[in-house]
């Protein structure tokens, strides 16, 4: 018998058997197994707030055993919340994300959804569903694509060195140590990053990326640290975790680390010293478990002795040291990386395989490489593209920016400064404003081209 009919019979006056208490208590059996194979904290509360109800996964995210959860006072734990006010009085659901529980002396970071309980037009109570923040970010995190996509058999090379350097960082991705990834730009430093995460035992947690030349002098505290509600004009209203926060778990890239704000130095040390956070405006110092890979294309040690650059922070980020080779000390890499991407590109293009002609390569083997292998990599897209037989020639076809006339400008007098700021200027136009997409036209990095950008600053939007 169904247990509302059972209940109904009782209600009416029926006298209660053994049969009907049986069926009773099996329901109550079975609704107990149910609530318990729910992956989220579910929690049954009535109007004064004293919890009814609430499954095993409570245990596990409050970290406490059923009688210690039983003595609860709900209203220290969801002291940021009007319940009364929001949901009991105005029977609506409300959602929380990142809000924070006050469990005794620990504070969970968790995503909250509370549904008042109606029976008759009456409220008798609320339902709590509680995620865990950490788990709902593991989750987005999988969704956006916040993870690493490159291994070590993905970084392509014939150079000694570099072999060895695979070498070295295979060994120290399985353990926790901060890793400093030197190199100019292009030569593979994310690249290593990556493969150094994905062959770590955080492989499954994020791989968060930050670049440190990107990020606008007074946003940088924000972005790494997070803050809470109201502690600066234009802050989001419930706050935002930092970088360090979405990074839990897993590993965070810090690229183009000369480019932090000496005034940051040590607020970074500090947090990579004690493995917790506070957030800006925030009352208590979050748990971290990240580990560190940084890079830069900078000398650190010049940087050093310009005390631009804080000694006690290199330290602590230089525990492992990779130097990468720039690719004109490795031409042994030229030909094999340009037939690598080649390959790559003949398998998005099925249709149509083609190949480098002697003179391609010859052109390959003689270039500067500035721009190092992504530099090559833009070069073996372009003469792909834009051969018209299955031969790729030298011939290259103007690129966008040659192709365009620009406003005429009086070249005498103009500096070398000034040729540097009109290119960035053009491929910015030509791009809409994408500093990514003038960056790669340009063949130089994300990081310099934001770098330039501030120098000489230019107005993206005006342009
Ligand atoms: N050894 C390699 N094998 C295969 N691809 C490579 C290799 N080195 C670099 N690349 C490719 O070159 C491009 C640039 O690499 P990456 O972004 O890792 O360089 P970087 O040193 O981090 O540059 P930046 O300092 O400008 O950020 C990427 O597309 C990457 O996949």
């Amino acid at each position: 018998m169904e247990v509302m009919t059972l209940m109904e019979k009782l209600k009416n006056g029926d006298v209660m058997t053994q049969d009907m208490r049986s069926e009773i208590v099996d329901s109550y059996k079975l609704m107990d197994v149910a609530l318990d194979s729910i992956l989220n904290g579910l929690m049954i509360i009535d109007t004064e707030l004293r919890i009814k109800k609430f499954n095993h996964k409570i245990c596990e995210l409050f970290q406490m055993d059923e009688a210690a959860i039983l003595k609860l006072d709900m209203n220290v734990v969801l002291k940021e919340i009007d319940v009364v006010g929001n949901i009991l009085i105005n029977k609506r659901k409300f959602s929380y994300s990142d809000i924070t529980l006050t469990i005794g002396s620990k504070q969970i970071d968790c995503f909250l959804d509370i549904t008042p309980v109606v029976f008759n037009e009456k409220v008798m109570g609320a339902v709590l569903v509680i995620r865990e923040a950490k788990q709902v970010r593991k989750e987005i995190n999988k969704l956006a694509g916040f993870r690493a996509n490159y291994t070590f058999d993905k970084i392509i090379t014939k150079n000694k060195t570099m072999l060895e350097l695979i070498n070295t960082a295979r060994r120290i991705a399985k353990t926790n140590c901060s890793v400093l990834i030197e190199g100019e730009s292009g030569t593979g430093k994310e690249l290593f990053a990556q493969s150094i995460h994905n062959d770590s035992q955080r492989r499954n947690g994020p791989f968060i990326a930050i670049n440190c030349a990107a990020i606008p002098k007074e946003l940088v505290e924000s972005e790494f640290f997070g803050y809470e509600t109201g502690s600066f004009t234009g802050a989001i209203k419930g706050g935002m975790p930092g970088k360090f926060e979405l990074a839990n778990g897993g590993t965070l890239f810090l690229d183009e680390i000369g480019e932090i704000p000496l005034e940051m130095q040590p607020k970074l040390l500090r947090v990579l010293d004690e493995n917790k956070v506070m957030r800006i405006g925030g009352s208590f110092a979050r748990d971290l478990d990240v580990r560190i890979v940084a890079a830069t294309n900078r000398n650190l040690l010049n940087e050093m002795s310009k005390s631009a650059f804080r000694q006690d922070l290199y330290f602590r980020l230089n525990v492992i040291n990779l130097r990468l080779l720039p690719l004109k000390r490795r031409p042994e890499d030229i030909l094999v990386l340009g037939r690598y991407f080649l390959e790559q590109l003949n398998c998005e293009n099925s249709d149509v395989k083609k190949y480098f002609s002697k003179a391609f390569e010859e052109k390959l083997l003689a270039n500067e490489w500035k721009g190092n292998v992504r530099e090559l990599k833009n070069m073996v897209e372009r003469g792909y593209y834009l051969s018209a037989g299955v031969f790729i020639d030298c011939i290259e076809a103007p690129t966008k920016e040659q192709n365009v006339i620009l406003p005429v400008r009086d070249s005498d007098g103009e500096t070398l400064r000034d040729l540097e700021k009109n290119s960035i200027e053009q491929a910015l136009f030509l791009n809409k404003g994408n500093a990514v997409k003038a960056a790669e036209d340009l063949c130089i990095s994300r990081a310099t081209i934001y770098r330039k950008i501030k120098a000489y600053d230019i107005h993206v939007t005006s342009l």
